[in-house]
């Protein structure tokens, strides 16, 4: 199956047409600052290309996981204030997404303008698990295009969503892969055709139910799954240490336990830390030390500790098996990287990742802001992908609602 490109809408011609296009501006913000613009810089190059033709573009987005309704803390006003400075046409945000002030300010738009729809998650029906819903919102979304409107998802970060914006829109107008989409597929599929082995797979970050799905696909695929961030804690109570106040999902215990034992008939190992770093309090100057992963409440912060880092003994035997790996697939932070005492992990695996032979591919909006923030470059990794639990789907094999709504 394929799907229609971005260069053949362009060539089909989009001057003074409406063109809906779905990125992913989900950028980690401090306050209203834009911590990496990797996202928006990904999102970029399709947007000016659509702006170039002469199109009238509305972009939709969404920032972090609001409750269905507008809170200022998720609005895209940082980002899309990042966007318009590297932009070199003109871009508007509405201050709703299918309001009085999108409808207004999409109407007055001019050939080659911008205008981006506030936070679509303002809007509880594009999440919505009831279909009708979801099509009510994207009814309102692809109104906004008029008459010869068309779609163009370039949100790979996104595609794992069956949402209005990513998939329900794609039902009602003809629709095109951007190119962002395109390239992270790409990629990806060489990761998933011609897998090199040994195939490490390396997982952190926080959302662990999320990321626990993932590696039911994992087992069997991958050789090796190095195990970090904040899951770490469910899987060391799941073989029976206590984890003090550190994150922990209690009800996917037994679906790691389920876990643990397919493990070795699937040929995959998992390997969980034996030490870990352990704070007073969630804080940059927390007070912290380095403890056996089995025993967390004997720290000196007793039950109320919290485990912020995978510890150096970890970090280093995580970095040898990667170093021997030919393939690394990593995503999500072994731990609190923005606080620089919780950094060691991520940035032994990162350093790691820019040493060994392997074909590396990092995933992960906060992974990838992670590596940047640490002061590595793109460039020292085989690709930095826009999606993390996306891509962690595409190499599970599972179908992507948001790409295979493309196809033809
Ligand atoms: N031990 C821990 N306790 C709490 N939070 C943690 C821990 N380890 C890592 N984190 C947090 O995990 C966050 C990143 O997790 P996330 O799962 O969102 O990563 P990602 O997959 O790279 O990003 P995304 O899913 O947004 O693309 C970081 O903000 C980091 O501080
Ligand atoms: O951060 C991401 O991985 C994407 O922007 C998707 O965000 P979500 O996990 O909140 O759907």
């Amino acid at each position: 199956m394929t799907s229609h490109t971005l260069n053949e809408l362009i060539a089909e011609g989009v001057r003074g047409r409406y063109i809906l296009v779905r990125s992913d501006l989900n950028v980690p913000l401090d306050g209203s600052t834009v911590t990496d613009d990797g996202r928006i810089k990904a999102s970029l190059p399709v947007i000016e290309k659509l702006s170039d033709a002469g199109a009238r573009v509305l972009v939709t987005a969404h920032l972090g996981r609001p409750k269905g309704s507008p809170e200022a803390k998720y609005s895209l006003k940082p980002a899309v204030a990042r966007l318009a400075e590297l932009a070199p046409f003109k871009v508007q945000l509405a201050d709703d997404t299918v309001g009085e002030s999108a409808k207004e300010l999409a109407g007055s738009l001019d050939d080659g303008d911008v205008l981006v729809l506030e936070n679509v998650r303002f809007d509880a029906r594009e999440t919505s698990k009831d279909d009708a819903e979801r099509g009510a919102f994207a009814d309102e979304l692809v109104a906004l295009t008029g008459e010869n409107g068309a779609f163009v998802d370039d949100a790979f970060g996104a595609v794992h969503r069956k949402h209005s914006s990513v998939y329900d829109v794609a039902t009602k107008l003809p629709s095109y892969q951007g190119d962002l989409v395109h390239t992270e597929v790409e990629v990806l599929r060489k990761l998933t055709t011609d897998t090199q082995r040994p195939y490490v797979v390396v997982l952190g970050g926080s959302k662990v139910s999320d990321k626990l799905a993932v590696i039911d696909n994992l087992l069997g695929k991958a050789d090796t799954i190095l195990v970090g961030g904040g899951m770490l804690f469910t899987f060391l109570a799941a073989v029976g240490h206590k984890v003090a106040g550190s994150l922990l999902e209690a009800d996917q215990i037994p679906v790691v336990q389920d876990y643990l034992k397919r493990a070795s008939d699937a040929g995959t190992a998992f390997v969980i830390p034996t030490d870990v770093v352990v704070a007073s309090r969630f804080s940059a100057d927390a007070e912290h030390e380095v403890v056996a992963a089995d025993a967390i409440e004997d720290s000196s912060f007793g039950a109320s500790g919290i485990g912020l880092d995978i510890g150096p003994v970890s970090a280093a035997a995580f970095a040898e098996q990667i170093k021997a790996a030919k393939t690394v697939f990593w995503n999500g932070p072994m731990g609190v990287f923005e606080f620089e005492a919780f950094s060691g992990g991520t940035r032994a695996i990162a350093q790691a990742l820019t040493e060994t032979p392997a074909f590396t591919v990092v995933g992960g909006g906060d992974s990838a802001a992670a590596v940047r923030t640490l002061g590595f470059e793109d460039s020292q990794f085989g690709h930095i992908s826009t999606g993390g639990g996306a891509s962690l789907e595409y190499l599970e094999g599972k179908d992507l609602p948001g790409l295979s709504v493309l196809d033809r």
